[in-house]
């Protein structure tokens, strides 16, 4: 039986990998900061909180991720932990970067110096590129970075951490460049699980009014459980290697809302309000992305198109509240 460790398994990608790798037969402990049991409410969801091993270690102290790790002896670690949010990372710069990267570091450090045979996964981000000229579009693996947060610079330092780690001292790293992946766990700050869920609010009069932000902006949006089976896919193979994970298909995320809202027969105009402090000091206008390459090296498979996904997402989503009624009013 493999052992996998996975950080910031409270969060979608750590409680989805969970549920994977648990259905493949992993012996799966779960790393977090978090302490109280209501912050793994997501692995409650899925029914696997008593089928993982949940423990804590301060990913910012090298001791106590090498003690951990002695403890118990993965032979796969998946790093999701990160302060994940593009927007709180304008606002908490110092945080954001020095967690992002000093975790990471860490990590490798203490597989180097403790058994240099584990595998380990690295949760890169399509922020790292940052705003691209069309003639870049759809962005390859091997486009140069230029990240425009200070979450993008973070991800990208942790990049080239695993890829040097990799290079210098002949580690098995694998990051995975996810572009954004949703569904009902995603954080409630993040954007599109913000419309789907208030709009199910509306639909049930259970709320009025949808703010929002930025609406001039396109991006990759794809169903995070599939996203996850990459991951995996990426520590199975003979070599490491980057990937570029993403659904190839790009939309507004105005033809989105109005997607959303049109099929839960909902006059947009009459609900939606523009709110200035949800706008970002820089954002990223267009991206999208290229996965032949995941496709053709990981056997790994996405059909879903945008229409599909956000019917799945409603659909997830209203089963995701009433659990959230029964459970919590
Ligand atoms: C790949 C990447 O994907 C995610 O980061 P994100 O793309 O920033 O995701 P988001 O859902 O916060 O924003 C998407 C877009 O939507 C705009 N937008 C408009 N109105 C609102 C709004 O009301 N809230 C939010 N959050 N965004 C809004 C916002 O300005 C931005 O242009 C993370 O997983 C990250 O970890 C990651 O790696």
């Amino acid at each position: 039986m493999k052992t996998a460790l996975i950080t910031g398994i409270s969060g979608q990608d750590g409680a989805y990998l969970a549920q994977l790798l648990l259905q493949k037969g992993y012996k799966v402990i779960g790393l977090s900061r978090q302490t109280d049991r209501k912050a793994f409410h997501r692995l409650t969801y899925l029914g696997i909180e008593e089928k993982v091993i949940l423990d804590t270690c301060d990913l910012a102290v090298l001791q106590e991720v090498i003690d951990f790790l002695e403890t118990h002896k993965p032979d796969e670690i998946y790093n999701l932990a990160a302060q994940s949010s593009v927007g709180q990372s304008f606002q908490f710069p110092q945080e954001t970067f020095t967690f992002n990267t000093l975790s990471v570091m860490n990590l490798l450090e203490g597989i180097r110096r403790f058994d240099k045979k584990i595998r380990f996964y690295q949760a890169s981000s399509s922020e790292m590129f940052g705003n691209v000229s069309l003639q870049n579009l759809p962005i390859k693996e091997s486009l140069l970075f230029h990240p425009a947060s200070p979450y993008g610079i973070s991800k990208a330092s942790a990049h080239w951490l695993a890829v040097n780690y990799r290079e210098a001292y002949g580690l098995f790293t694998a990051c995975g460049i996810l572009f954004n992946h949703e569904s009902a766990l995603r954080g409630e700050n993040f954007v599109i699980k913000k419309i789907i869920n208030t709009a199910v609010q509306i639909r049930n009069g259970e709320a009025e009014e949808l703010t929002v932000g930025n609406l001039a902006i396109s991006r990759d949006w794809g169903y995070a459980p599939k996203y996850v089976e990459a991951m995996w896919r990426m520590l199975q193979k003979d070599s490491p290697s980057d990937y570029v994970i993403c659904s190839g298909q790009v939309t507004s995320l105005l033809e989105l809302l109005n997607q959303v809202f049109l099929k839960l027969d909902l006059d947009l105009r009459t609900h939606i309000r523009i709110d200035p402090n949800l706008l970002r000091s820089l954002d990223l206008a267009i991206i999208y992305g290229d996965n032949a390459k995941a496709k053709q090296e990981l056997d790994w498979e996405y059909e879903m198109d945008t229409l599909g996904l956000i019917s799945k997402l409603i659909e997830d989503e209203k089963d995701w509240m009433n659990w959230k009624k029964t459970r919590f009013e």
